[in-house]
């Protein structure tokens, strides 16, 4: 059967000005959905519901969770520092339920994915840190936001013998592409580092006690339909949340909970 892959959209809290009034709105990109669909998994696109109680009967639903990138940043307020810079910062509406959302993912042990902003989430939610700006406070760094197309591959990485990445793409290094100008600087509890850039940079975070709970700051969305391990990444997420024990309640244990 299809996995259902629950995905974090972007939102908007009222910047723009229509129909007379802020109107706020959500939105993503189609890559992310286009990939779930295309390798076998159904893709959901998840409303950043307040109420906790809607959010665990929305994780009900689903047998994995894909979380995307952003273009704001997270609050540094989140992992304990003032905000340093003047880039925009992501709605709290999204990071607070985004941050919530993995914590939940790990307690329940749902199978995760998380691209670019998503993998920072993902560190934040775990008690890590962020560089809040790659070129003002690391020397020696290379480009991490590149100025070709997002299809073109960018940088190498180095990947942690054994990590589960490793264990996906079978390879010690590999390219990707890059659109970043933040990155991991404190590991968050429980999880490892398990890729890095030539200059450094942490690429790939994961927590190894999980069956499938992998962060990724490149994209990945744009590379699967013309390289193959980045169509692995996809292809194996999608095999464990495929695999994931379904918390959906059954029709008759619904009926007496009713
Ligand atoms: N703001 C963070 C995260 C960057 C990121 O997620 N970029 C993707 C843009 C939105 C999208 O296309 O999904 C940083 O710059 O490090």
């Amino acid at each position: 059967m299809k996995p259902v892959i629950g995905v974090t959209p972007d939102f908007n809290a009222g910047d723009r000005q229509e129909w007379g009034g802020k109107e706020p709105t959500y939105f993503l990109r189609a890559r992310y959905v286009r990939a779930i669909e295309e390798l076998g998994g159904v893709p959901v696109i998840l409303p950043l519901v307040g109420n906790r109680a809607a959010r665990r009967r929305l994780l009900e639903g689903v047998d994995g969770l894909l979380l995307t990138g952003s273009g704001p940043d997270l609050d540094p307020a989140l992992y304990g520092e003032r905000k340093r810079y003047t880039f925009p910062i992501v709605a709290e509406r999204r990071s607070s339920f985004e941050l919530d959302l993995v914590r939940s993912a790990i307690r329940n042990q749902i199978p995760t994915l998380a691209i670019c902003g998503g993998m920072q989430s993902m560190n934040v939610a775990c008690g890590g840190s962020l560089y809040q700006d790659i070129p003002a406070q690391v020397d020696h760094v290379l480009q991490h936001r590149q100025t070709t197309p997002a299809v073109r591959l960018s940088h190498s990485i180095s990947i942690a013998p054994g990590s589960l990445l490793n264990r996906i793409v079978r390879r010690a290094r590999m390219q990707v592409n890059s659109s970043h100008h933040q990155s991991v600087k404190a590991v968050g509890r429980t999880l490892i580092a398990s890729a890095t850039a030539p200059d450094g940079i942490i690429e790939a975070i994961e927590l190894p006690t999980h069956p499938f709970f992998l962060g990724l700051q490149w994209h990945p969305e744009f590379l699967f339909e013309r390289h193959l391990l980045h169509r692995r990444l996809f292809q194996t997420f999608l095999r464990a949340a495929s695999r994931r024990p379904s918390l959906r309640p059954s029709p008759a244990r619904r009926r007496n909970n009713s």
